[in-house]
């Protein structure tokens, strides 16, 4: 086995793979010398060449970083700092999504640290996305809501369940662990939250309680779907090293939430994805690939993740720290009447943009120098700041 990075993660086939149909076009049908008739801003070739990516001149000084001062370090940015209109916007939703949580099972994982896997179904798509919970605060209020005629049984099997479970249990409720603990009602252990039905949520699932132990908003990560990137050691793109970056964060900095979401390829599938890589080798950048496909520069969406937030309880003013180089999806995230409050804008910056060891290859400077180029997302923002 070569040496591969730290994401790489060969042991695991994908849990699903992308439904999206489009019909197969043969090459001769694409014009690849010239963009097609979608009305675009503005020829990306024609664009201010960009600076080299792996400099000290645009890494910025306080960025996240391996260390154990991270909650110290993250480097959060005005939300709305972009009003720069660009081809990748993601689309707005008018109304948002029902979603519900159907189970949620406890993950160990590689790096010793536990999550909380939610998976959910919804009524726009048949697609399973999920929530990965670090941290045992966070509750999905569909989860712990009760079904008609389940046992206690049930409810522990799709984990609606307080605290841990462990051979013998019988019931999912704090109660009993209280009982086994031996205490009386308060001595509960701290960091186990009723559910909902008695927690100090808003009608609207917002949660406005105001823990002093926790006095930053929860850091939140909207994850799209990267087969190459997070499976199959792709350096075409940070996607594997953006996830594993954003779970060490939660890790460190005691609990968040990374939203996956099913939209692979910025929403084009897998099969498209693989047929712009064969664009992009052939001389076009990962925008361009797209429309040559006939496909929008960014087909994502983002109202499943703000109905799932709203669920995990994550609405209400207090807010979410937006771990994100795309100032797009910080509106998008927010939903059609601000159901989520991003506070603030957390950068992802490239590991080997920080000097350390993370993806690296001429593959990845392509891309990332595309989106800096067409996001305005992150060199003049780290550069002032
Ligand atoms: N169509 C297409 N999709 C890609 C390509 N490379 C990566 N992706 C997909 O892009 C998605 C990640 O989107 P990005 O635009 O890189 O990042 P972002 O989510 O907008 O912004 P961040 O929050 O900063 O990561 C994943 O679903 C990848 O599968 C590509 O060359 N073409």
């Amino acid at each position: 086995m070569p040496d591969l990075p730290a994401h790489a993660s060969p042991a695991l086939p994908p849990i699903f793979t992308p439904e999206i149909q489009t019909p197969m076009r043969i090459p001769s049908e694409l014009n690849l010398n010239r963009m097609h008739d979608h009305a675009q801003p503005q020829p990306i070739r024609s664009r201010k060449p960009l600076p080299p990516l792996i400099t000290p001149a645009i890494t910025p000084p306080n960025t996240p970083s391996r260390g154990q001062d991270d909650q110290l370090r993250l480097h959060s940015l005005p939300v709305y700092d972009s009003g720069v209109s660009t081809p990748s916007q993601a689309a707005l939703v008018e109304s948002l999504p029902i979603v519900e949580c159907v189970v949620r099972a406890r993950i160990p994982t590689t790096t010793g640290q536990e999550m909380f896997l939610h998976l959910y179904t919804n009524d726009v798509d048949n697609k399973e996305h999920l929530a990965i919970v670090f941290g045992s605060n966070i509750r999905s209020r569909s989860l712990d809501a009760p079904r008609p005629g389940e046992s206690e049984r049930d409810r522990m099997i799709r984990g609606a369940y307080v605290g841990r479970l462990h051979p013998g249990r019988t019931s999912s409720r704090l109660e009993q662990l209280r009982r086994e603990e031996g205490g009386g009602p308060t001595s509960a252990p701290r960091q186990i939250n009723e559910p909902s039905s008695s927690s100090n949520s808003s009608v609207d699932g917002a949660d406005e309680s105001t823990d002093p132990d926790e006095p930053q908003p929860p850091l939140v990560r909207i994850h799209s779907e990267c087969y190459t990137g997070e499976t199959v050691w792709s350096a075409r793109c940070d996607c594997g090293e953006q996830l594993d970056e954003a779970a060490r964060l939660m890790q460190v900095s005691g609990g968040g939430v990374i939203v996956y979401l099913r939209q692979e390829g910025r929403g084009i599938g897998l099969a498209e994805k693989l047929k712009a890589y064969n664009l992009q080798d052939l001389g076009n950048d990962t925008y361009e690939a797209n429309l040559l496909l006939r496909h929008p520069a960014d087909a994502r969406s983002y109202g499943l993740a703000t109905s799932i937030l709203v669920d995990l309880g994550m609405g209400g003013q207090r807010g979410i720290r937006l771990l994100t180089n795309n100032p797009d999806k910080v509106r998008a995230v927010e939903g059609p009447n601000r159901e989520i409050v991003v506070r603030e804008r957390v950068p992802m910056v490239p590991l080997a943009w920080q000097g350390k060891r993370g993806v690296n290859s001429e593959e990845v400077d392509k891309y990332l120098s595309t989106k800096v180029g067409l996001q305005s997302v992150g060199v003049h923002t780290w550069d002032d700041s």
